[in-house]
């Protein structure tokens, strides 16, 4: 490997940095004192849109035995953005969701969320973090014996909402879903696309900053597609940060937000370029 550069006073390298990680990472060094410059000058210019909620930068996946699930995949995503994530089956899309919310750790290169390495978060700070994040992945993970509203509740449970405050907000989410007449079905009895809308409501009810979704509207018709898209615009336009995986052409095909195509693990193409 060719030494590397010097490295600027004050810029934090992680272990084991090949030169091209090196390069990034002193570009986006000089980026940040460019930008602690200008809040300097003038705080209120810089907007807090600017800001990157979620950083790859050269991750890679590998599953075993010999799966390259992800590969270099390096993009950055703004606070408040709705950003897609599209490729064939097997591309990579659930993988990179995973490794979003760490669920799954990557096997090389580094996620930073809201400027924190996500390698070193564990115990306490991996759990708050997890609880800013709201999730809705394919095999869905709903508890059967428990009714949608009840599943829908558990996420603000947690988090000690009052119930008069939750009943209101499962009531709003059912209604905004068209499930207002599932309310006190158990889940195993609703049928896949349903399971889907409890699953996504589940993931906004407690008004995450973050929102993974994958393949949100995979099972419904275009009505119910357009109900579920305008509820994820909703919560952007409140400020969450969205990432969803999509095969529906339909839900990205003339939208304004960035689209990154995954082949083979890799970025085969992004709309609106890296941002780093
Ligand atoms: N836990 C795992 N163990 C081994 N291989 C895995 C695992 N999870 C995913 N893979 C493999 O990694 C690759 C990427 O899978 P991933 O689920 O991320 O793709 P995807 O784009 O989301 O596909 P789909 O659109 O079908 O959901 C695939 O080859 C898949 O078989």
């Amino acid at each position: 490997m060719t030494a590397l550069g010097a490295k600027p006073p004050g810029m934090l390298l992680p272990d084991h940095c090949d030169e091209d990680t090196h390069n990034i990472y002193r570009r986006r060094f000089c980026n940040q004192e460019l930008h602690h410059n200008v809040t300097r000058m003038n705080k209120k210019s810089v907007s807090r849109q600017q800001e990157a909620m979620i950083e790859m930068i050269k991750v890679s996946k590998y599953y075993p035995v010999n799966v390259v699930a992800l590969q270099d995949v390096s993009v950055s995503i703004s606070t408040g953005e709705l950003f897609f994530i599209i490729g064939k089956s097997g591309a990579g899309k659930t993988t990179l969701l995973k490794l979003v919310s760490s669920m799954e750790l990557p096997s090389n290169g580094l996620i930073e969320i809201a400027g924190k390495p996500t390698s070193k978060l564990k115990g306490v700070k991996l759990a708050r973090l997890r609880q800013r994040i709201g999730v809705a992945y394919q095999d869905f993970k709903l508890l059967a014996d428990r009714t949608a509203a009840e599943n829908i509740a558990i996420s603000m449970e947690v988090s000690y909402k009052k119930p008069q405050i939750i009943r209101k907000r499962v009531r709003e989410l059912l209604e905004q879903l068209d499930l207002t007449d599932k309310h006190g079905t158990i889940t195993g009895e609703l049928s896949r696309g349903e399971q889907q809308r409890v699953a996504l409501a589940r993931a906004i009810a407690n008004s995450p900053t973050m929102i993974l979704v994958d393949e949100p509207t995979g099972n419904l018709d275009a009505a119910t597609t357009e109900r579920v898209m305008n509820l994820l615009h909703k919560c952007n336009k409140s400020g969450a940060t969205i990432v969803i995986a999509t095969h529906d052409e339909t839900i990205y095909k003339n939208s304004p937000h960035r689209v990154m195509e995954l082949k083979h693990g890799a970025v085969h193409s992004l709309t609106g370029g890296l941002l780093i």
